[in-house]
Protein backbone atom coordinates (compact mmCIF):
# COMPACT_ATOMS: atom_id res chain seq x y z
CA UNK A 1 0.00 0.00 0.00
CA UNK A 2 2.58 2.55 1.40
CA UNK A 3 4.41 1.25 -2.38
CA UNK A 4 1.39 2.52 -3.93
CA UNK A 5 1.22 5.69 -2.31
CA UNK A 6 5.08 6.74 -3.49
CA UNK A 7 4.19 5.87 -6.73
CA UNK A 8 0.88 7.97 -7.08
CA UNK A 9 3.08 10.75 -5.57
CA UNK A 10 6.12 10.20 -7.99
CA UNK A 11 3.17 10.40 -10.68
CA UNK A 12 1.85 13.35 -9.29
CA UNK A 13 5.14 15.50 -8.99
CA UNK A 14 5.85 14.19 -12.22
CA UNK A 15 2.88 14.96 -14.75
CA UNK A 16 0.92 17.64 -12.40
CA UNK A 17 3.03 20.42 -12.58
CA UNK A 18 2.51 22.80 -9.61
CA UNK A 19 1.30 25.76 -10.11
CA UNK A 20 4.16 28.52 -10.54
CA UNK A 21 4.09 31.12 -7.81
CA UNK A 22 3.91 34.74 -8.26
CA UNK A 23 3.87 36.64 -4.97
CA UNK A 24 2.12 40.64 -5.14
CA UNK A 25 3.88 43.09 -3.88
CA UNK A 26 1.69 46.05 -3.35
CA UNK A 27 3.56 49.55 -2.41
CA UNK A 28 1.26 52.19 -2.30
CA UNK A 29 3.49 54.85 -2.00
CA UNK A 30 3.97 58.13 -3.86
CA UNK A 31 6.98 59.94 -2.27
CA UNK A 32 9.32 59.97 -5.54
CA UNK A 33 6.53 62.50 -7.10
CA UNK A 34 4.67 65.40 -5.60
CA UNK A 35 1.17 64.32 -7.32
CA UNK A 36 -1.17 62.83 -4.17
CA UNK A 37 -2.70 59.70 -5.54
CA UNK A 38 -0.19 57.31 -7.04
CA UNK A 39 0.11 55.61 -3.39
CA UNK A 40 -3.66 54.29 -4.71
CA UNK A 41 -2.60 52.49 -8.05
CA UNK A 42 -1.97 49.24 -6.35
CA UNK A 43 -5.00 49.21 -4.18
CA UNK A 44 -7.23 49.88 -7.08
CA UNK A 45 -5.12 47.52 -9.34
CA UNK A 46 -6.42 44.81 -6.14
CA UNK A 47 -9.55 45.86 -6.17
CA UNK A 48 -10.02 45.26 -9.73
CA UNK A 49 -9.43 41.40 -9.29
CA UNK A 50 -5.53 41.38 -10.14
CA UNK A 51 -5.07 38.24 -8.19
CA UNK A 52 -7.66 36.00 -9.26
CA UNK A 53 -7.18 37.08 -13.01
CA UNK A 54 -3.51 35.83 -12.10
CA UNK A 55 -5.03 32.29 -10.55
CA UNK A 56 -7.16 31.48 -13.46
CA UNK A 57 -3.93 31.85 -15.99
CA UNK A 58 -2.63 28.92 -13.53
CA UNK A 59 -0.39 31.00 -10.96
CA UNK A 60 -0.38 30.36 -7.49
CA UNK A 61 -0.79 33.76 -5.96
CA UNK A 62 0.44 35.42 -2.82
CA UNK A 63 -0.70 38.54 -1.83
CA UNK A 64 -0.59 38.99 2.27
CA UNK A 65 -1.83 42.60 2.11
CA UNK A 66 0.03 45.94 0.42
CA UNK A 67 2.78 47.15 2.61
CA UNK A 68 2.59 49.52 4.84
CA UNK A 69 5.03 52.26 4.29
CA UNK A 70 3.67 55.20 7.53
CA UNK A 71 5.48 52.80 9.57
CA UNK A 72 8.69 53.95 7.49
CA UNK A 73 7.38 57.46 7.47
CA UNK A 74 6.84 57.33 11.02
CA UNK A 75 10.56 57.23 12.06
CA UNK A 76 11.46 59.75 9.37
CA UNK A 77 10.45 62.91 11.93
CA UNK A 78 12.03 65.47 8.78
CA UNK A 79 13.24 64.78 5.50
CA UNK A 80 14.77 68.23 4.00
CA UNK A 81 15.46 68.31 0.50
CA UNK A 82 19.33 66.97 -0.29
CA UNK A 83 20.49 69.25 -2.73
CA UNK A 84 17.35 69.05 -5.20
CA UNK A 85 16.42 65.55 -4.15
CA UNK A 86 12.53 65.61 -2.61
CA UNK A 87 11.99 63.45 -0.18
CA UNK A 88 15.78 61.46 -0.05
CA UNK A 89 15.19 59.38 3.31
CA UNK A 90 11.82 58.51 2.75
CA UNK A 91 12.46 57.44 -0.72
CA UNK A 92 15.15 55.43 0.14
CA UNK A 93 14.20 53.66 3.23
CA UNK A 94 11.28 52.80 1.32
CA UNK A 95 12.99 51.46 -1.64
CA UNK A 96 15.20 49.14 0.59
CA UNK A 97 12.31 47.93 2.40
CA UNK A 98 11.25 47.17 -0.90
CA UNK A 99 13.89 45.44 -2.20
CA UNK A 100 13.76 43.24 1.03
CA UNK A 101 10.46 42.13 -0.07
CA UNK A 102 11.15 41.62 -3.66
CA UNK A 103 14.70 39.91 -3.00
CA UNK A 104 13.40 37.11 -0.57
CA UNK A 105 10.41 36.57 -2.33
CA UNK A 106 13.01 35.74 -5.45
CA UNK A 107 15.07 34.09 -3.38
CA UNK A 108 12.01 31.58 -2.84
CA UNK A 109 11.72 30.90 -6.52
CA UNK A 110 8.69 33.09 -6.23
CA UNK A 111 7.86 35.56 -9.03
CA UNK A 112 7.22 39.34 -7.13
CA UNK A 113 4.98 41.78 -9.45
CA UNK A 114 5.45 45.17 -7.67
CA UNK A 115 2.33 47.38 -7.79
CA UNK A 116 3.57 51.20 -8.01
CA UNK A 117 3.11 53.78 -6.82
CA UNK A 118 5.49 55.56 -8.23
CA UNK A 119 8.62 54.80 -10.28
CA UNK A 120 11.47 55.05 -7.67
CA UNK A 121 10.18 51.85 -6.22
CA UNK A 122 12.45 50.42 -9.13
CA UNK A 123 15.21 51.11 -7.29
CA UNK A 124 14.08 48.64 -4.97
CA UNK A 125 12.88 46.01 -7.18
CA UNK A 126 15.76 45.80 -9.00
CA UNK A 127 18.02 45.76 -6.41
CA UNK A 128 16.09 42.84 -4.93
CA UNK A 129 16.25 41.58 -8.71
CA UNK A 130 19.60 41.56 -8.91
CA UNK A 131 20.55 40.48 -5.13
CA UNK A 132 18.70 36.73 -6.34
CA UNK A 133 19.71 36.91 -10.24
CA UNK A 134 23.46 38.87 -10.80
CA UNK A 135 22.64 37.86 -14.25
CA UNK A 136 19.40 39.53 -14.82
CA UNK A 137 18.81 42.04 -17.36
CA UNK A 138 16.43 44.76 -17.23
CA UNK A 139 13.78 46.12 -20.01
CA UNK A 140 12.39 49.25 -19.21
CA UNK A 141 9.14 50.58 -20.98
CA UNK A 142 8.39 54.01 -20.32
CA UNK A 143 8.20 57.42 -21.59
CA UNK A 144 10.98 58.74 -19.79
CA UNK A 145 14.35 57.60 -18.92
CA UNK A 146 14.00 57.71 -15.40
CA UNK A 147 17.83 58.04 -15.86
CA UNK A 148 18.33 61.88 -13.80
CA UNK A 149 21.29 62.38 -10.96
CA UNK A 150 20.95 64.02 -8.59
CA UNK A 151 22.99 66.52 -10.65
CA UNK A 152 21.27 66.95 -13.84
CA UNK A 153 17.41 66.96 -12.43
CA UNK A 154 15.27 69.27 -12.66
CA UNK A 155 12.16 68.69 -11.13
CA UNK A 156 14.40 66.85 -7.99
CA UNK A 157 11.65 64.05 -8.31
CA UNK A 158 13.15 60.69 -7.58
CA UNK A 159 11.08 59.24 -9.59
CA UNK A 160 13.15 60.60 -12.52
CA UNK A 161 16.12 59.48 -10.91
CA UNK A 162 16.33 55.44 -10.27
CA UNK A 163 18.13 54.15 -12.99
CA UNK A 164 20.87 56.53 -12.48
CA UNK A 165 21.17 55.09 -8.60
CA UNK A 166 21.15 51.81 -10.20
CA UNK A 167 24.25 52.37 -12.88
CA UNK A 168 25.89 54.14 -9.78
CA UNK A 169 25.94 57.45 -11.72
CA UNK A 170 26.15 60.91 -10.31
CA UNK A 171 27.69 61.71 -7.35
CA UNK A 172 27.26 59.14 -4.34
CA UNK A 173 24.86 60.26 -1.68
CA UNK A 174 25.07 58.64 1.67
CA UNK A 175 21.90 58.26 2.13
CA UNK A 176 21.14 55.82 -0.61
CA UNK A 177 24.54 54.20 0.52
CA UNK A 178 22.62 50.47 0.62
CA UNK A 179 21.55 50.69 -3.33
CA UNK A 180 24.61 48.55 -4.78
CA UNK A 181 25.09 49.68 -8.35
CA UNK A 182 24.93 46.30 -9.58
CA UNK A 183 23.21 47.44 -13.18
CA UNK A 184 25.46 47.54 -16.31
CA UNK A 185 24.94 49.76 -18.90
CA UNK A 186 24.88 46.94 -20.99
CA UNK A 187 22.30 45.21 -19.08
CA UNK A 188 19.03 47.33 -19.32
CA UNK A 189 17.46 48.62 -22.74
CA UNK A 190 14.03 50.80 -22.92
CA UNK A 191 11.25 50.56 -25.29
CA UNK A 192 8.81 53.76 -25.82
CA UNK A 193 10.75 57.07 -24.73
CA UNK A 194 9.71 60.35 -26.10
CA UNK A 195 10.37 62.67 -23.27
CA UNK A 196 14.32 62.37 -22.37
CA UNK A 197 15.88 65.34 -20.45
CA UNK A 198 19.01 66.72 -22.16
CA UNK A 199 21.24 65.73 -19.52
CA UNK A 200 19.70 62.48 -19.78
CA UNK A 201 20.37 62.07 -23.09
CA UNK A 202 23.95 62.80 -22.50
CA UNK A 203 23.56 59.89 -20.04
CA UNK A 204 22.62 57.54 -21.97
CA UNK A 205 24.87 58.96 -25.26
CA UNK A 206 27.81 58.50 -23.00
CA UNK A 207 27.18 55.01 -21.49
CA UNK A 208 25.98 53.67 -24.68
CA UNK A 209 22.96 52.31 -23.31
CA UNK A 210 20.68 51.11 -26.07
CA UNK A 211 17.25 52.72 -26.30
CA UNK A 212 14.33 52.32 -28.37
CA UNK A 213 12.04 55.71 -28.82
CA UNK A 214 8.87 56.01 -30.21
CA UNK A 215 10.39 57.19 -33.42
CA UNK A 216 11.99 53.30 -33.49
CA UNK A 217 8.94 52.18 -32.63
CA UNK A 218 6.82 53.63 -35.78
CA UNK A 219 10.18 53.09 -37.78
CA UNK A 220 10.66 49.19 -37.87
CA UNK A 221 7.42 48.34 -35.77
CA UNK A 222 6.70 46.73 -32.38
CA UNK A 223 7.94 43.29 -33.54
CA UNK A 224 11.15 43.91 -34.43
CA UNK A 225 12.02 46.28 -31.78
CA UNK A 226 11.17 43.69 -29.03
CA UNK A 227 13.71 41.60 -30.77
CA UNK A 228 16.51 44.06 -31.51
CA UNK A 229 16.01 45.03 -27.31
CA UNK A 230 16.60 41.78 -26.87
CA UNK A 231 18.86 40.89 -28.80
CA UNK A 232 21.24 43.69 -26.75
CA UNK A 233 20.35 42.59 -23.42
CA UNK A 234 19.77 39.01 -23.91
CA UNK A 235 21.31 37.40 -27.37
CA UNK A 236 20.69 34.02 -26.10
CA UNK A 237 17.28 33.91 -24.58
CA UNK A 238 18.81 32.81 -21.19
CA UNK A 239 19.44 35.23 -19.23
CA UNK A 240 16.68 36.24 -16.44
CA UNK A 241 14.38 39.24 -17.02
CA UNK A 242 13.21 41.67 -15.06
CA UNK A 243 10.42 44.25 -16.80
CA UNK A 244 9.58 47.39 -15.05
CA UNK A 245 6.72 48.49 -17.27
CA UNK A 246 5.59 52.32 -16.30
CA UNK A 247 2.10 52.82 -17.70
CA UNK A 248 2.70 56.30 -18.98
CA UNK A 249 4.94 54.37 -22.01
CA UNK A 250 1.48 54.00 -23.70
CA UNK A 251 -0.39 56.61 -25.23
CA UNK A 252 -2.72 58.82 -22.48
CA UNK A 253 -5.69 57.85 -25.03
CA UNK A 254 -4.71 54.38 -23.53
CA UNK A 255 -3.67 55.30 -19.94
CA UNK A 256 -4.66 58.50 -19.32
CA UNK A 257 -4.63 58.32 -15.43
CA UNK A 258 -0.91 58.46 -14.85
CA UNK A 259 1.34 61.87 -13.42
CA UNK A 260 3.55 62.20 -16.14
CA UNK A 261 1.57 61.50 -19.80
CA UNK A 262 3.10 62.19 -22.74
CA UNK A 263 1.54 62.12 -26.00
CA UNK A 264 2.54 60.12 -28.85
CA UNK A 265 2.89 56.95 -27.12
CA UNK A 266 2.21 53.28 -27.15
CA UNK A 267 -0.69 51.62 -28.29
CA UNK A 268 -2.84 48.99 -26.51
CA UNK A 269 -1.33 46.00 -28.82
CA UNK A 270 2.00 47.68 -28.53
CA UNK A 271 2.16 48.25 -24.87
CA UNK A 272 0.96 44.47 -24.73
CA UNK A 273 2.89 43.00 -27.50
CA UNK A 274 5.93 43.96 -25.37
CA UNK A 275 4.82 41.97 -22.41
CA UNK A 276 3.53 38.90 -24.61
CA UNK A 277 6.65 38.96 -26.13
CA UNK A 278 8.70 39.09 -22.93
CA UNK A 279 6.90 36.13 -21.64
CA UNK A 280 7.58 33.65 -24.61
CA UNK A 281 11.38 33.90 -23.80
CA UNK A 282 10.54 31.78 -20.57
CA UNK A 283 13.16 34.71 -18.84
CA UNK A 284 10.49 36.77 -16.93
CA UNK A 285 11.47 36.82 -12.69
CA UNK A 286 10.05 39.80 -11.96
CA UNK A 287 7.54 42.00 -13.30
CA UNK A 288 6.52 46.10 -11.93
CA UNK A 289 3.88 47.69 -12.94
CA UNK A 290 4.09 51.46 -11.88
CA UNK A 291 2.31 54.96 -12.10
CA UNK A 292 -1.38 54.05 -11.90
CA UNK A 293 -2.60 57.43 -10.46
CA UNK A 294 -6.57 56.41 -9.82
CA UNK A 295 -6.92 60.56 -9.02
CA UNK A 296 -5.86 62.06 -12.13
CA UNK A 297 -8.78 61.48 -14.31
CA UNK A 298 -12.34 61.02 -14.47
CA UNK A 299 -14.07 57.79 -13.50
CA UNK A 300 -14.06 56.37 -16.71
CA UNK A 301 -10.63 57.27 -17.78
CA UNK A 302 -9.17 55.94 -14.05
CA UNK A 303 -11.22 52.49 -14.81
CA UNK A 304 -9.88 52.49 -18.19
CA UNK A 305 -6.15 52.69 -16.78
CA UNK A 306 -6.50 50.32 -13.45
CA UNK A 307 -7.97 47.66 -16.33
CA UNK A 308 -4.76 48.26 -18.89
CA UNK A 309 -2.32 47.88 -15.70
CA UNK A 310 -4.01 44.37 -14.75
CA UNK A 311 -4.31 43.63 -18.17
CA UNK A 312 -0.53 44.32 -19.24
CA UNK A 313 0.16 42.29 -15.94
CA UNK A 314 -1.40 38.98 -17.33
CA UNK A 315 -0.13 39.31 -20.59
CA UNK A 316 3.32 39.05 -19.07
CA UNK A 317 2.15 36.19 -17.13
CA UNK A 318 0.90 34.34 -19.52
CA UNK A 319 -2.12 35.12 -21.20
CA UNK A 320 -2.70 34.56 -25.17
CA UNK A 321 -5.10 35.59 -27.44
CA UNK A 322 -6.26 32.14 -28.47
N1 LIG B 1 8.59 57.80 -13.59
C1 LIG B 1 8.24 58.89 -14.23
N2 LIG B 1 7.00 59.07 -14.60
N3 LIG B 1 9.19 59.80 -14.44
C2 LIG B 1 9.00 61.09 -15.03
C3 LIG B 1 10.27 61.88 -14.98
C4 LIG B 1 10.12 63.23 -15.60
C5 LIG B 1 11.39 64.08 -15.64
N4 LIG B 1 12.37 63.53 -16.52
C6 LIG B 1 11.98 64.25 -14.25
O1 LIG B 1 13.13 63.99 -14.04
O2 LIG B 1 11.31 64.67 -13.34
MN1 LIG C 1 7.33 57.65 -17.20
MN1 LIG D 1 9.03 55.82 -15.17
Amino acid sequence: MSNMATHEEAFISRFIREPKSLAIVGCPFSGGQPRPGVDQGPIHLIQAGLPSQLEELGWKVQFDGHHQFEDIAKFITSDPDIGKLKNPRVVSKVCEAVAKSVGSHAKQGVLPVTLGGDHSLAMGTISGTLEQYPDACVVWIDAHADINTAETTDTGNIHGMPVSFLLGLGQPIPEFAWIKPQLKPNKIVYIGLRDVDAGEKKILRENGIKAFSMHEVDKHGIGKVVELALDHVNPKRDLPIHLSFDVDALDPTVAPSTGTPVRGGLTFREGHYICEAIYETGCLVALDIMEVNPSLAKEEEVRQTVAVGCSLARSALGETLL
